[in-house]
């Protein structure tokens, strides 16, 4: 066999000891790695050879795709990318300090995200361990990623395992992440090229297989949020390790999903076969049984049952749909020190279809330096948001500072934006100040509600922006700064402009990436950021695990208008908290200036249609605005206009 296919390198070079070892072993079919792995290694070499053809004397490293190519591959993978966020972050803590950088790619080896516990060593960069480089095992040969997908297994290629020479350096241990219909949906990867203990891998390969099962479950729970959920479990550690089954139901208690783990037992079940059978047909439980527990808001265990084509008992419980449970797995919250809660750009969007869509548009372009401008009603987020820009981008580590132009007076905004020097005026500080610009230097400035800035100084801060450098107030000498901008306004910046009292250059200074932050009321996953402020709150209020809200509660909750939006929600959970404790938050904790007949007038849940009265109360209460008697009733603006031509009303004169 040629070592080097069409390549050429000299015959006593590394390269060539490299590739001629690799034919030798696939020529015995055997080599010096641990036995479990060999057959895997040499299978995949194989591959590289006859099925790839691969080059080995001419491969300069892995391909990376395109950022349109690279969109494409991340979209599909929206959901499975969100969920796996926090464990991909566990796995971090775990490995991180060994100098690890976890990668997530898609079932083409594309990596979609690559984390670090410090910026990636100069080493990884080269080798392409970065966002888009492609690590199936057809381009880039024997590699963790590839392999995985390939095999279908949890792999570790060590070092000169790689099928390239150039990779020879990285010990890459991988694990494909399975969706519920068996196929690889991707793959998770911790790859290192510090020079590790060889003892150390199984651990780590027992760590990304553990946490590649874990975000399996995760998104199989995602995606059915609103169903039963039995899980079953063989051992006291199927929880945890993610080994045992998890099935979905429909409402009539058949099995419409199924998620097997890793375990003996989960393998040995033939998940299809409980597709479309009731529960009650492969296991001693009766669907009764399941249901009425699933009205409770707590895990229950619902008993010791037998799984046909298991030969051992197992444990069956409900986890009981996410809206009574209060439970919203991709909600998780990051902690910082104690009782503060850090809300990252995955939390803020939820499910929401529009919040989704802005956080795909800031990931694609954050560190473009373009300046972004949020708009939103007061409370939807829009500090939050920024901050959590601020927190994806290159300059997280920088300052984020936040200027209220709408709280300042006018007459200090100009030197607490510019600062000034020494004994500049009467009542200054002796020693100047240097300004909020100057102090958001390297990092990024959050200007809320620009539109509250009084027009000279919005000729001021185009200077400075157009110019990069600020002059404090009282100095000669200009300071050159450099920051990313965002803004935010509740106010139609267009209509000001257009009446004068928005500078038109100014506008187009700021507005790079326009994104409008949704209205509480209106978006589509209000119910799970209702949970998820709930979270907040409890976690801040020292609770710990957010107590259950009842149905009557939740039901009032979805229906309210939120003029205040999320900092009206909090409140409202806040005196709920600070009234149930621990306890279920039934519908008499909440505060009685919530509009608590509103769960029962509200004709949800989305669909059913109401009668022409209450139709026409509806219309009515929101003075005949579409929009608005469409939120109250929970449905499209589209539905609502369908409903009243079939009841044939019309808007009074
Ligand atoms: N998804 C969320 N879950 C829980 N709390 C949230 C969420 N989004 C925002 N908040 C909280 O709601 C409050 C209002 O948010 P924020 O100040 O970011 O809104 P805003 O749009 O900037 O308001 P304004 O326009 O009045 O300045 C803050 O206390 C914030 O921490």
């Amino acid at each position: 066999m040629n070592v080097f296919g069409k390549g050429k390198v000299a015959d006593r070079s590394p390269e060539y000891a490299h590739a001629k070892r690799i034919v030798d072993e696939i020529a015995r079919d055997e080599c010096d790695v641990a036995e479990d792995m060999s057959s895997l290694i040499v299978s995949s070499w194989k591959r590289c050879v006859s099925e790839y053809k691969l080059d080995r004397g001419g491969h300069k490293g892995p391909e990376i795709v395109t950022s349109n190519e690279l969109k494409r591959a991340v979209d599909p993978l929206d959901l499975l990318r969100h969920v796996a966020r926090p464990e991909i972050e566990r796995l971090m803590e775990q490995v991180g300090g060994s100098g690890y950088v976890v990668m997530l790619a898609d079932p083409n080896g594309i990596a979609l995200d690559v984390l670090s516990a410090a910026a990636p060593d100069r080493a990884l960069r080269r080798v392409g361990v970065c966002p888009g480089a492609t690590w199936g095992e057809e381009q880039a040969g024997t590699n963790g990623i590839g392999t995985s997908i390939a095999s279908r297994c949890a792999v570790t290629i060590h070092r000169s395992q790689h099928f390239f020479f150039n990779y020879s350096g990285l010990t890459c241990t991988a694990a494909p992440i399975f969706g519920s219909d068996g196929q690889v949906m991707a793959s998770l990867d911790a790859s290192s090229v510090a020079d590790l203990p060889k003892e150390m891998q199984p651990l780590v390969r027992e760590l990304v297989s553990a946490t590649a099962r874990r975000i399996e479950r995760r998104y199989f729970l995602e995606k059915n949020r609103n169903r039963a959920i039995v899980r079953v479990e063989w051992g006291l550690d199927s929880h945890h390790d993610g080994s045992g089954l998890i099935l979905a139901l429909d409402d009539n208690g058949r099995t419409i999903e199924v998620q097997g783990g890793g375990g003996d037992h989960a393998r040995a079940t033939n998940c299809g076969a409980l597709i479309g059978n009731p529960l009650s047909a492969f296991m001693e439980i009766a669907w009764q049984d399941v249901a009425r527990s699933a009205k409770s808001p707590h895990v229950e265990r619902i008993g010791i049952a037998h799984l046909k084509g298991s030969d051992r008992p197992c444990f069956a419980s409900l986890i009981a749909p996410a809206r009574s449970a209060g439970w919203a797995p991709s909600r998780r919250l990051a902690s910082g020190a104690a009782g503060a809660c850090k809300l990252d750009l995955d939390f803020l969007a939820g499910s929401d279809p529009v919040m989704r869509e802005h956080v795909r548009t800031i990931r694609r372009l954050v560190d473009k330096s373009l300046p972004i401008l949020l708009y939103g009603e007061t409370g939807t987020g829009k500090e939050e948001f920024a901050r959590g820009i601020h927190e994806v981008g290159a300059r997280s580590a920088k300052p984020f500072v936040v200027i209220d132009c709408s709280s300042i007076p006018e007459s200090l905004i100009e030197s607490e934006l510019f600062g000034y020097e020494t004994g500049t005026f009467t009542g200054a500080r002796r020693e100047g100040r240097r300004g909020r610009i100057a102090e958001a230097n390297g990092g990024t400035l959050f200007l809320d509600e620009i539109g509250d800035m009084p027009l000279p100084l919005q000729t001021r801060l185009l200077r400075v922006l157009a110019q990069g450098e600020v002059v404090p107030l009282g100095a000669a000498k200009p300071i050159k700064v450099d920051f990313n901008l965002i803004c935010a306004s509740h106010q139609d910046l267009p209509k000001m402009v257009s009446e004068g009292t928005f500078r038109q250059d100014l506008y187009y200074r700021i507005a790079g990436i326009r994104l409008e932050l949704p209205a509480l009321r209106a978006r589509t996953d209000k119910e799970s950021v209702i949970l998820g402020a709930l979270a907040v709150e409890a976690q801040k209020m020292a609770l710990g695990v957010p107590p259950a809200i009842s149905p009557e509660a939740l039901k009032i909750l979805l229906a309210q208008r939120w003029p205040g939006n999320m900092r009206e929600l909090r409140l409202a959970l806040r005196y709920a908290l600070a009234c149930s404790g621990e306890d279920e938050i039934s519908q008499d904790r909440l505060p009685n200036w919530l509009n608590l007949g509103a769960g029962d007038n509200a004709p949800s849940p989305v669909g059913d249609v109401p009668d022409a009265p209450n139709l026409i109360d509806a219309l009515e209460r929101n003075r005949w605005c579409i929009s608005d008697a469409a939120c109250e009733l929970r449905v499209s603006r589209q539905t609502l206009y369908r409903w009243i031509k079939k009841e044939n009303l019309s808007r009074p004169t």
